[in-house]
């Protein structure tokens, strides 16, 4: 099985361009203005246009209103809604309906009974993204480069599709892949110089380490 693998947060046309070039499956604009990666709907549908069809693009909300999503669908032509916020099981089911488009949707995670907040979506999102939980007196439900206890993950159904997320870098992520097996990986400060700021190498160096990592574990499965 191919790793899914989302770079999140992108602002500018060399970093689009980098990680669709290395293999990005999906991409990700933020759309929360207190984030520092924080983009308007018509640049992201500017840089969407260099690479549509080649990369899932996924909008990244936060308890958003109907008139932001409508902007955002509008000027970005999304193929998937990440909602990043509290939107409820009724909320997710809305957004389904009224945009037609699959929605991934995101839970902050610390501890076990974190994991069991997912049940009252399981057939109604398309697919979860489990991040870390921010840290004390972050104003970003995301995007906080930290990590959880991703031995939690054993936890979770085998039939549940996810996005691991939350602090991965090119030097944790082959531990990270390894120990939770997870099916899509996601990041955006571990590829960044400073908050906002995606770099090139960093990128290079993420995509090279979940080469690694994914021949590593097709290695290690083989015997077993
Ligand atoms: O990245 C942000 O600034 C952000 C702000 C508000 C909601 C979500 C946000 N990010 C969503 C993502 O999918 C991030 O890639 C994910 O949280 C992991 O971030 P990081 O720990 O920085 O790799």
């Amino acid at each position: 099985m191919t790793l899914d693998i989302k770079i999140c947060g992108l602002k500018t046309e060399d970093a689009v361009d980098k990680a669709v070039a290395l293999g990005a499956t999906h991409i990700g604009f933020i759309f929360f203005p207190k984030s520092p990666r924080n983009i308007e709907p018509a640049d992201a549908g500017r840089l969407a246009d260099r690479v549509r069809g080649r990369v899932k693009i996924v909008a990244v909300t936060v308890d958003a209103d109907s008139d932001t999503l409508d902007e955002i669908v509008d000027q970005l032509s999304p193929d998937i809604l990440q909602l990043h916020g509290k939107e409820s099981p009724e909320r997710v089911l809305t957004v389904k309906a009224v945009y037609g488009l699959p929605v991934i949707k995101a839970f902050s995670v610390r501890e076990a009974d974190d994991l069991k907040k997912i049940d009252p979506y399981i057939g109604i999102a398309d697919r979860f993204l489990f991040d870390a939980k921010p840290p004390a007196g972050s104003k970003l439900p995301g995007g906080n480069g930290v990590s959880f206890d991703w031995n939690l993950m054993h936890l979770l159904d085998g039939s549940v599709d996810y996005m691991l997320s939350g602090g991965l870098n090119k030097d944790n992520l082959a531990e990270a892949i390894q120990l939770t097996g997870a099916p899509g990986i996601d990041t955006s400060s571990g590829v960044e110089s400073a908050p906002g700021v995606k770099d090139l190498g960093l990128i290079e160096a993420f995509f090279e380490a979940a080469r690694n990592a994914q021949s590593e574990t097709a290695v290690a499965g083989r015997g077993t």
